[in-house]
């Protein structure tokens, strides 16, 4: 019997209950196919904390996921609250979560499958072999500077401070050599060094730990072309390392090779094997209550999951197959159902990825 492993689950706004229902029930069948424990340890995040205990990540919360050895993040914010008091912004909840908890890696694999190239807007053959992670730094940058507001010679102004430090720039960096060691070895650093001094730090960096890496092939490329060739040439990339706005950017971008954003899952880590693992999409209020939702990106997250936090690599291998076998049996959620006339809906895909699950 394997040891009782603690998983802080935090379903969120909008469709994050709805997509985190399905990835529990993977989380079920695979104690039941591989005899793991799981204790999962409910908490509440973002709109739905605001509402009832006045503050986006109420502290029991953040006891609860310390707590814990992973937790899993389905989505936060809303309409509702977005435009609420800086205190009570959703952003401030998962920023503060990634902050408190050390969570300065991202990692976000877009894998186009094949069977989908169709549900993707570029054509077949651009997409082939696309297989791709973004690393994005995730506890600093414009995201965490200091904002404010201030009476201008024009009138009002807002500021927004974007600060880097070297360690930051350097611990982030090493993390990606070292993916990209594990994979092709080719690795892009995104940045806007033509113009920005954090980016200039950040390329400066880059070149100095490079000759630490030999075997990895490294391309440095200004955030707009690399916009615009993830769209032209995206299998030519393997892993890409950036900055936190240019990844959480980026990492929009990219999902659309793979068909949807509802098809991308992402890794939140620091120094250990502590992880927060969650969809990178959000709460999707457009969609939310209609249970419609694409589980499979907060599905693969899971299986991510298994992978960096917990070293169940076989069992991540189980997840990831079901999903590819359910895709090609032609299964589809309506954002990338070709005919949507045909499309499933959110518990109907999770109950097939379960059904497909084994050993
Ligand atoms: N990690 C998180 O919790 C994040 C939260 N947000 C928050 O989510 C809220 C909505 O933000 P948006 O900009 O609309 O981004 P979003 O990612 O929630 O939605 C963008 C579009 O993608 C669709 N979509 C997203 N996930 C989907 C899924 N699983 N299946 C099918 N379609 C899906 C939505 O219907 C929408 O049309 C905001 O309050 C925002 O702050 C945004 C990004 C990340
Ligand atoms: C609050 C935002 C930074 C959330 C987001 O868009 C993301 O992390 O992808
Ligand atoms: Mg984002």
């Amino acid at each position: 019997m394997s040891e009782v492993k603690k998983i802080a689950v935090i379903a969120g706004d909008g469709i994050g209950p709805e997509v985190v229902g399905e990835a529990i029930k993977v989380l079920k069948k695979t104690e039941e196919l591989f005899g793991y424990k799981f204790e999962l340890e409910h908490g509440l995040f973002g709109g739905i904390a605001i509402d009832e205990k006045g503050t986006p990540l109420p502290q029991e919360t953040l006891d609860i996921c310390k707590n814990a050895d992973a937790v899993l993040l389905g989505a936060v914010g809303g309409p509702k609250w977005d435009n609420n008091s800086k205190e009570l912004r959703p952003e401030t909840g998962l920023l503060g979560i990634r902050k408190a908890l050390g969570l300065f890696s991202n990692i976000r694999p877009a894998v186009v499958f094949d069977c989908l190239k169709d549900a993707s807007t570029l054509k077949p053959e651009v997409l082939e072999g696309t297989d791709l992670i973004v690393v994005r730094e995730l506890t600093g940058g414009i995201y965490f500077g200091e904002k404010f507001r201030r009476e201008g010679a024009q009138g009002e102004e807002a500021v927004d401070t974007c600060v880097y430090n070297v360690t930051e720039v350097e611990r982030i960096v090493r993390q990606a050599f070292e993916i990209a060691g594990t994979r092709s070895k080719r690795l892009a650093s995104v940045d806007k060094a033509n113009v920005l001094e954090t980016s200039r730090l950040w390329r400066e960096t880059v070149n100095r730990i490079a000759p630490e890496y030999p075997d990895i092939e490294l391309e440095h490329v200004l955030v707009d072309n690399c916009a615009m060739q993830l769209l032209r040439r995206p299998s030519s990339f393997d892993v890409i390392v950036t900055e936190n706005m240019f990844g959480d950017i980026l990492s929009d971008e990219a999902a659309m090779l793979t068909g949807s954003i509802g098809m991308l899952s992402s890794a939140s880590l620091g120094e250990g094997s502590f992880g927060l693992y969650e969809p990178v999409h959000g709460s999707a209020p457009d969609i939310a209550g209609q249970g419609i939702a694409n589980p499979i990106a907060t599905v693969l997250s899971v299986a991510l999951m298994f992978k960096l936090t917990f070293g169940y690599q076989e069992a991540g291998d189980v997840i990831e197959r079901a999903v590819k076998q359910v895709l090609d049996a032609g299964h589809r959620t309506g954002d990338i159902a070709v005919d949507k006339s045909k499309a499933i809906g959110t518990t109907a895909m999770g109950d097939l990825i379960v059904a497909a699950m084994a050993r």
